[in-house]
C-alpha cells in the first residue's frame, strides 16, 4: 500500500526537470542494490546468431536457463530500430500538457502514463510510458493536433509493428520447436496466409530520464511480462537487469549493437508447462543518460484459452497450470501481480524449480 498519498501531480511530475529525488520517487529500502546488485556474470546473458544452425537448440537452453537472451541477424533494419528510438525520444520531449492528452484512462489500457503496476508500489517509479495497443492514429491526432508529425509516428509504429509480428512469430515457433513441439500441437498459433502470425500485441515505450540520485531510484520494477515472449529494443544505453533463475544477484543485459532482446512470458511458461519459466526483470537509471526502451509484448488472441501444450504434459510432468485466456491474464496479473502465476497454478512446482513470480528470496520492489 502507498505510504503516502500519490497525487496526480506526482504522477505526472516532469521527471527531466527535477533537480533533486523527490520522496515520492525514493525507494531507500525497497531498492535491493546491496543484497542483489548487479555484477559481472561469467557466463553473461546468450547472444544468438539467428543465422546459426544451431540457433533452435541454443535458444532452447537460453530459455531453460535464463528466460532471456539477446538476438542478432533477426532481420528488422537496424534503421527501423533507429526510428522507433527517434519517435519515442520526440513523443517524451513533448510538454507534459500535451502528452497528458493522450493519457492513458483509468481502466485504459493504451496512452501515456507512469507503470501500470506502480500500485503495488509505495513509491513512484524513474520513467514514463507509452503503451499502443491498435492503432497509432488516434494518440497521434493527440499528441501532435497540428503538424506533420502524426504522419510520421503513424508510419513508424505501423512499419515496427509489422517487423515484430514477423520476428515474434518466427521466435515463438523457435521456443516452441525447441520443446519438439509443432504446428499441429498448437492450433491457433498457425501463419496466416499474408505470412503474418496470428496473435495480439501491445508496444509499449520506455522513458527514463538522467536521474539526480540514480542509487535510490527505479527505473521500472522488478516483474515478468505477461506475454508469450517480448522482443525489447534497448538503446545504447544500459539499464535493463535480470534475475537468473536460482541466482541471487541481478544481471546486467549489455546493449549491444543492433541486437534485440527476447524475454520468455507468463504464457509461455504456461505452454510449456513450466519448462521455460519467465524471466524477473527490472530496469535501473542512471545520473546522466536518458535512456529509452521499446517493448513489443506479444501473446495469443485475446480470446484463446492458453494451458500447458499436451504433448509436454504426461505422468511424471503433470499439467501444472490451468487454462486462461490472456485476457483474464492480464486482469489476474492487475489484481495478483508477482502472484499472478501462482494463482493459476494446479499443483506444486517440481523439485529444484520455482515459477519466477515466486522468487521468495528475492524483493521484488
Ligand atoms: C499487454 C500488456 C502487457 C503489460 C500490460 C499490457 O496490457 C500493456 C502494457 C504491458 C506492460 C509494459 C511494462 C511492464 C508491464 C508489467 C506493465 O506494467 O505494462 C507490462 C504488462 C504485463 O506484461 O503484464
Ligand atoms: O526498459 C527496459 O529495459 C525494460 C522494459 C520492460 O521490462 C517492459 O517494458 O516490460
Ligand atoms: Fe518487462
Amino acid at each position: 500500500m502507498p505510504s503516502i498519498a500519490l497525487t496526480d501531480a506526482h504522477k505526472f511530475l516532469d521527471l527531466n526537470s527535477v533537480k533533486e529525488l523527490p520522496d515520492t520517487h525514493a525507494w531507500t529500502s525497497q531498492l535491493d542494490s546491496g543484497g542483489g546488485c548487479d555484477g559481472p556474470d561469467p557466463e553473461g546473458v546468450p547472444v544468438i546468431d539467428l543465422n546459426d544452425g544451431a540457433a533452435q537448440e541454443l535458444i532452447g537452453y537460453a530459455c531453460k536457463t535464463w528466460g532471456v537472451f539477446q538476438v542478432v541477424n533477426h532481420g528488422v533494419p537496424i534503421n527501423l530500430l533507429d526510428e522507433i528510438e527517434q519517435t519515442g525520444r520526440s513523443l517524451f520531449s513533448l510538454p507534459m500538457h500535451q502528452k497528458m492528452k493522450a493519457a492513458r484512462a483509468a481502466d485504459g489500457v493504451s496512452g501515456y502514463g507512469v507503470a501500470r503496476i506502480s500500485s503495488f508500489f509505495p513509491k513512484l517509479m524513474w520513467s514514463e510510458g507509452f503503451t499502443i495497443t491498435a492503432s497509432p492514429a488516434d494518440h497521434a491526432r493527440l499528441l501532435w493536433p497540428h503538424d506533420h508529425r502524426h504522419n510520421q509516428f503513424c508510419n513508424t509504429v505501423d512499419e515496427y509493428q509489422k517487423a515484430m509480428n514477423k520476428l515474434a512469430g518466427r521466435l515463438m515457433w523457435l521456443m516452441l520447436g525447441s520443446l519438439g513441439v509443432s504446428s499441429d500441437d498448437v492450433k491457433w498459433a498457425s501463419l496466416k496466409e499474408d505470412g503474418t502470425q496470428e496473435g495480439c500485441a501491445a508496444l509499449q515505450l520506455n522513458s527514463y530520464p538522467a536521474c539526480p540520485d540514480p542509487d535510490r531510484a527505479m527505473g521500472l520494477a522488478a516483474h515478468t511480462d505477461s506475454t508469450i515472449l517480448t522482443v525489447l529494443h534497448q538503446s545504447n544505453t544500459s539499464g535493463l537487469q535480470v534475475l537468473r533463475e536460482g541466482a541471487r544477484r541481478w544481471t546486467t543485459v549489455p546493449p549491444h549493437p543492433g541486437a534485440l532482446v527476447v524475454h520468455v512470458g507468463d504464457l509461455m511458461h504456461i505452454l510449456s508447462n513450466g519448462s521455460y519459466p519467465s524471466v524477473l526483470h527490472r530496469a535501473v537509471v542512471n545520473r546522466t543518460r536518458h535512456r529509452l526502451s521499446v517493448a513489443y509484448l506479444y501473446g495469443p488472441p485475446t480470446n484463446v484459452k492458453i494451458s500447458p501444450i499436451s504433448k509436454l504434459v504426461d505422468h511424471s510432468h503433470p499439467q501444472m497450470y490451468r487454462p486462461i485466456t490472456w485476457t483474464e491474464y492480464l486482469g489476474t496479473k492487475a489484481k495478483h501481480f508477482d502472484k499472478a502465476l501462482t494463482s493459476v497454478r494446479l499443483c506444486a512446482p517440481r523439485t529444484g524449480f520455482v515459477d519466477s513470480n515466486d522468487h521468495s528470496s528475492v524483493r521484488v520492489g
